[in-house]
């Protein structure tokens, strides 16, 4: 197998008409380790490129403007003459995937990228890549040395010599080897085992093209294949069958805070269970992360797969134990039918995907079949995705404000900025729309700088404008954390706004800091040296683990407003947000109570001895000029002297 340092020396080409998105891989490959990674904006210089290269790895992006994808995958055939494309595409376009595989693309990574799952195919494919060379150098060396015995040439001394009279006559040889300057090697070499083992290593080099390397279960290629021959059987019989697309729910939570190591284990365990719920003839493949496809070729009705669905998640719900750890994980399953919802691989396992998705909103560890009106909701998360890429440039992002108010005082002593989207057609749209896909994609990361100069430079001019110093938070998510240049942007963004590092407070929900990494450490002391305000949000819904609030330093925990909202009707949510005040209390952290909306929660976070709170009760996220005006018009009243202590 090859080594990871093989791997990681691997040469690779990036292939993109795009600029940026050749520096986003760039960037990620290098982050990742990989040592050589070359790129090009110009299709037509490919071939010539790996004329002279001989890449491991080229990353092909579909949709190029004179010479596109396809044709140069046709022109890298004329160099690859074992017919070996070491290729990868890139595509938003769905219908091209299978396309791009039949003309001889290993794998494809599809737009938005979600990285974890883009290294990760890459890592295997050169795995695959690599370990095909070897075999393929091995293969040869085995061919010529039969050769060599067959006819003994070559400048080897070879002796016939049969270890009884009878076995004069098979093929069995001892090899003198001696090459100038080195020493005498005795081999015995029999060629039908060489023979065997060409065999042997030919069959492995197929294995492991067609079979996912973490599970050992068919890969996306093979079930592509099983998926078209089985739609063939089933038109042919007019029987119905079946698509399951499951996507786990929560992993990467599981991935981000406890590490790749643990997360590979519970898909390891999650694979097995899949397999002891089904029947043989069905196919379970895995597609890369935590999506797993299963396709049911012998059904009668489509209640058949429903059948199997429940069988799958009763299967998944047992907890897994890795090592210390036990793992309750559930899953979201959709479900596609031939002919009904598709009558090709593509459109069958679109349907399917589509189906998932509405499972996992419709409360998760379910299963939905396919329903046309499905289609809608991924056409418009697509040209978020499309839209998304230009909103920057033609900055259509606004930022608005919601003060955060001591409890005690009453007076504003901070504002939390709250990015929004004026999209041109459908208006302003909510986080929640559009900062996942984000963070899917990469752009969180310049979306993350824009939102932190504008959020500094806005608190800077309030200042100038003679409005008391206010800590303006900013919501920070793990992908920005772990970028690169995190710190050193925020320090140059400081240094070019003015604004005083101590008036600056970065929110980072649980995932950050679970991550337990040494650099995690690094970056949150750095910030901490430069007088920065680290807040943790959301507190209560993940792991809320006490070992990190002891060991980093945080300034403040943010109660969720789930917990808030209830606080009034159930007894259990009061005791939890009772239980983080006294938490914040003890380790000497500001609480800060979100959502706030009626008087009632006020007054009841107040006897609780919250220290700080903010909600539509006070005010809701307004934009700039809104939020100025209410603190000069005295609507929110202001103190001269910020006191941001615990109470
Ligand atoms: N029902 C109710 N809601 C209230 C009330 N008071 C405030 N909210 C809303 O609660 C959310 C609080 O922000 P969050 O927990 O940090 O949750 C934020 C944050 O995680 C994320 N987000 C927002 N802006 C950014 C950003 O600039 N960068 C990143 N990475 N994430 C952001 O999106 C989430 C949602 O943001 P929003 O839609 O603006 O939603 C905001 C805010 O408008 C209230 O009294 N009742």
């Amino acid at each position: 197998m090859p080594s990871a340092s093989d791997i990681f020396n691997a040469s690779l080409l990036i292939v993109d008409d795009k600029e940026a998105n050749v520096l986003l891989l760039e960037r990620m490959l290098r982050g990742a380790g990989y040592a050589s990674v070359a790129s090009t904006t110009v299709s037509h210089a490919v071939c010539e490129l790996h004329r002279k290269n001989r890449y491991d790895l080229i990353l092909l992006d579909l949709q190029m403007p004179s010479m596109d994808g396809f044709q140069v995958m046709e022109c890298l055939k004329a160099i690859e003459l074992d017919g070996y494309l070491p290729v990868l595409v890139i595509t938003a376009q769905p219908e091209h995937q299978l396309r791009a595989l039949q003309a001889g693309a290993k794998d494809f990574i599809s737009k938005p990228f979600d990285l974890p799952e883009v290294l990760m195919r890459i890592h295997n494919m050169l795995e695959v890549r690599l370990l095909h060379r070897e075999s393929k150098h091995h293969c040869r060396r085995l061919e010529e040395t039969v050769q060599e015995l067959r006819t003994a040439e070559s400048g080897l001394r070879t002796t016939k010599a049969a270890l009884s009279k009878e076995k004069a006559a098979l093929d069995e040889h001892v090899l003198q080897l001696q090459r100038a300057n080195e020493h005498l090697v005795v081999a015995t070499i029999k060629a039908h085992e060489l023979a065997d083992q060409i065999q042997v290593a030919r069959d492995q080099i197929d294995y492991t093209a067609q079979h996912d390397a973490l599970t050992g279960l068919p890969n996306r290629l093979l079930l592509q294949d099983r998926l078209g021959q089985a739609i063939e059987v089933a038109r042919r019989q007019e029987r119905p069958l079946a698509v399951m697309f499951l996507d786990l729910d929560r992993f990467k939570y599981v991935n981000d805070s406890l590490g790749h190591a643990v997360g590979d284990q519970l898909l390891q365990s999650v694979a097995q269970r899949l397999k002891s719920g089904l029947r043989h003839s069905d196919t379970i493949s895995r597609q890369g992360g935590d999506e797993f496809i299963v396709l049911l070729p012998n059904i009668e009705h489509a209640e058949d797969a429903a059948l199997s669905a429940g069988k799958i998640l009763a299967a998944l719900t047992p907890p897994h134990r890795i090592g210390e750890h036990e793992f309750h994980i559930s899953v979201s399953i959709g479900i596609s039918i031939y002919p009904d919802d598709g009558q090709d691989t593509e459109i069958l396992l679109k349907s399917a995907d589509a189906a998932m998705y509405y499972a996992k909103e419709n409360g998760r560890n379910a299963y939905k079949f396919f329903e046309p009106e499905m289609n809608a909701r991924v056409v418009r998360r697509q040209s978020i995705e499309t839209e998304l890429r230009r909103a920057l440039e033609r900055q259509e992002f606004v930022l608005h404000y919601q003060p955060v108010i001591h409890l005690l005082s009453g007076k504003t002593v901070g504002v939390e900025a709250l990015i929004r989207w004026q999209h041109p057609e459908h208006g302003i749209l909510l986080p929640d729309e559009f900062v996942p896909i984000a963070e899917e994609c990469g752009l969180i990361l310049p979306m993350g700088r824009w939102v932190l100069r504008e959020a500094c430079s806005q608190a800077q001019t309030w200042i100038q404008a003679g409005i008391p110093p206010l800590t303006v938070a900013i919501n920070t998510s793990a992908f920005e954390f772990r970028g690169k240049n995190f710190v050193e942007n925020i320090r140059a963004t400081l240094a070019e706004t003015g604004l005083a590092p101590h008036l600056l407070e970065l929110e980072m929900t649980e995932t950050v800091l679970m991550s337990d990494s040494a650099s995690t450490n690094s970056v949150l002391n750095a910030l901490v040296d430069m007088g920065i305000k680290l807040a943790i949000d959301d507190f209560g819904t993940g792991y809320s683990s006490l070992t990190y609030l002891r060991q980093y330093p945080v300034d403040a925990l943010k109660i969720d407003q789930s917990f808030v909202r209830q606080m009034t009707s159930s007894t259990d949510s009061t005791s939890i947000v009772d239980a983080v005040i006294n938490l914040g209390i003890n380790l000497k952290k500001r609480t800060v109570a979100e959502g706030i909306e009626t008087a009632e929660q006020h007054a009841l976070l107040l006897a609780l001895h919250c220290d700080e709170g903010q909600g539509y009760y006070f005010s809701p996220p307004v934009p700039a000029g809104e939020f100025a005006a209410l603190l000069q018009s005295g609507i929110l009243p202001l103190s001269e002297h910020q006191h941001r202590s615990t109470i």
